[in-house]
């Protein structure tokens, strides 16, 4: 079976035909693995096996592929959605509206009316203006709306600063000392059905405590929100668990021990929960492959020069983030190298001072773990294209998204006659 897997500290790639990809496909090209999707969801939602009918809604943002959407469609997710465009990806998958829920701190009335129109599971709001918003767009429609608001618990998830969302500074959620003020003006607003609490501390979250912590004030504040009146049916608990990136670095905390503890956390909430992993589900059923250009001498230490950059993968430019890089076919040598993309940036470096095999030019290598948060942030700054996708499924693989002729690059602008 094709299979990306994490073991004994290190990435395997088996039955994945790379070679071949590279070869039909060309390079850079993202390749994701069935086999290893259905394994993350379904060690997930074992994970999740002692609570009543939780609702797993995949965060789209992490992997918006239609394909991929589609699979987990298949196995039963439900989608996390923060635009319009997602909300219409899910759907368009085969995602159904009623287990769908809406993140964002900036949802448009125009998104509010596409998401009242398809009649999702739940919106998340994540400030006051934003439900009166809500409210209104929802009246005007002769609609209600089902709610939770997103609270800010002030709890450091301890993670990288730019993908940390709970606390007090950060953009996300209403600050937890307003909850009730805000559920007591929310439940007057006829528009609206004040339903649920929801929480999303972070990504790639090493540790269990700030989790368990952020859970732990939730726990309260659905009691004290009971005490008032308001009746609380569902409690969202977002995503963020963290996947292993770096051999050397402790494995992080395993679906098992998450849903262990949010069973302990949870007990007697009487509430239906929700959950939006992301990177768990993705991130390690996703590679990206690349050619080596060329190895170029550098003063101090050799440059291996590849064909993916940071427009394909932003991850390590964004965030320093570390991606195990691999020959596909290891010549049994190593070597210590900076690898860099060829876009005209500093900043388009991959690894600096890797231990890693020895490569040449024309070697396939392949950065492990980039299901999530790849593809879908890739752009194409330097006029280079938009990197394509494959999905693998036992011994078959197919194109996912195409790679765009390279002449789409310069479709779409438009130069007015005054300017000729
Ligand atoms: C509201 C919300 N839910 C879910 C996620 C998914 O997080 P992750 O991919 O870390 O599981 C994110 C991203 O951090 C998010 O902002
Ligand atoms: N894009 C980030 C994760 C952001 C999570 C979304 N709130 C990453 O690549 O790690």
């Amino acid at each position: 079976m094709d299979h990306f897997e994490y073991r004994d500290g290190m990435m395997h790639v088996e039955q994945v035909p790379m070679a071949e990809i590279a070869a039909a496909v060309g390079t850079p090209v993202y390749v994701y693995s069935t086999a290893t999707l259905v394994r993350h969801v379904t060690v997930f939602r074992e994970a999740l096996g002692a609570l009543t009918d939780p609702l797993i809604a995949f965060a789209v943002k992490a992997n918006p592929n239609a394909a991929v959407l589609a699979t987990l469609a298949k196995l039963g997710l439900g989608a996390d959605v923060v635009s319009g465009g997602e909300l219409l990806r899910a759907l368009a998958a085969g995602i159904p509206a009623d287990r769908v829920v809406f993140s964002g701190v900036g949802k448009t009335e125009a998104e509010m009316r596409l998401a009242l129109e398809r009649d999702i599971f739940q919106f998340n709001l994540e400030s006051e203006p934003e439900a009166e918003m809500l409210n209104a767009v929802a009246v005007a429609m002769g609609k209600v709306a089902r709610v939770a608001y997103r609270i800010n618990p002030d709890v450091d998830a301890g993670t990288h600063a730019k993908i940390s969302t709970g606390k007090s500074e950060n953009k996300f959620g209403i600050p937890y000392d307003r909850a009730l003020s805000a559920y007591d003006r929310a439940a007057q607003l006829p528009g609206l059905d004040v339903r649920g609490v929801a929480v999303h501390i972070g990504s790639q979250l090493t540790d269990l405590a700030p989790l368990e912590a952020a859970f732990v004030k939730m726990g309260r504040l659905i009691e004290a929100l009971g005490d008032q009146g308001h009746a609380i049916r569902t409690a969202d608990l977002g995503g963020g668990l963290g996947v292993p990136y770096d051999p050397a670095l402790p494995v992080p905390p395993s679906p098992a021990a998450y849903g262990e503890m949010v069973t302990r956390v949870t007990r007697g909430w009487n509430v239906r929960l929700m959950f939006e992993p992301g990177r768990v589900i993705v991130g390690n059923a996703g590679a990206l492959l690349s050619r080596v250009i060329r190895v170029k001498q550098g003063a101090t230490q050799p440059f291996v020069i590849v064909d993916a950059a940071m427009n394909d993968l932003l991850r390590p430019s964004l965030y320093d983030a570390w991606h195990d890089i691999r020959a596909v076919k290891p010549n049994g040598k190593s070597t210590t190298a900076n690898v860099v993309g060829p876009v005209c940036e500093s900043g388009d470096t991959f690894a600096t001072d890797r231990a890693m095999d020895h490569v040449k030019a024309d070697d396939l290598v392949a950065f492990m773990t980039a299901g999530a948060y790849g593809a879908t942030m890739a752009n194409t700054y330097n006029s280079r294209a938009l990197t394509p996708e494959v999905l693998v499924s036992g011994s078959q693989w197919a194109i996912v998204r195409p790679r765009p002729p390279i002449e789409a690059l310069i479709e779409g602008d438009i130069i007015p006659d005054w300017v000729r």
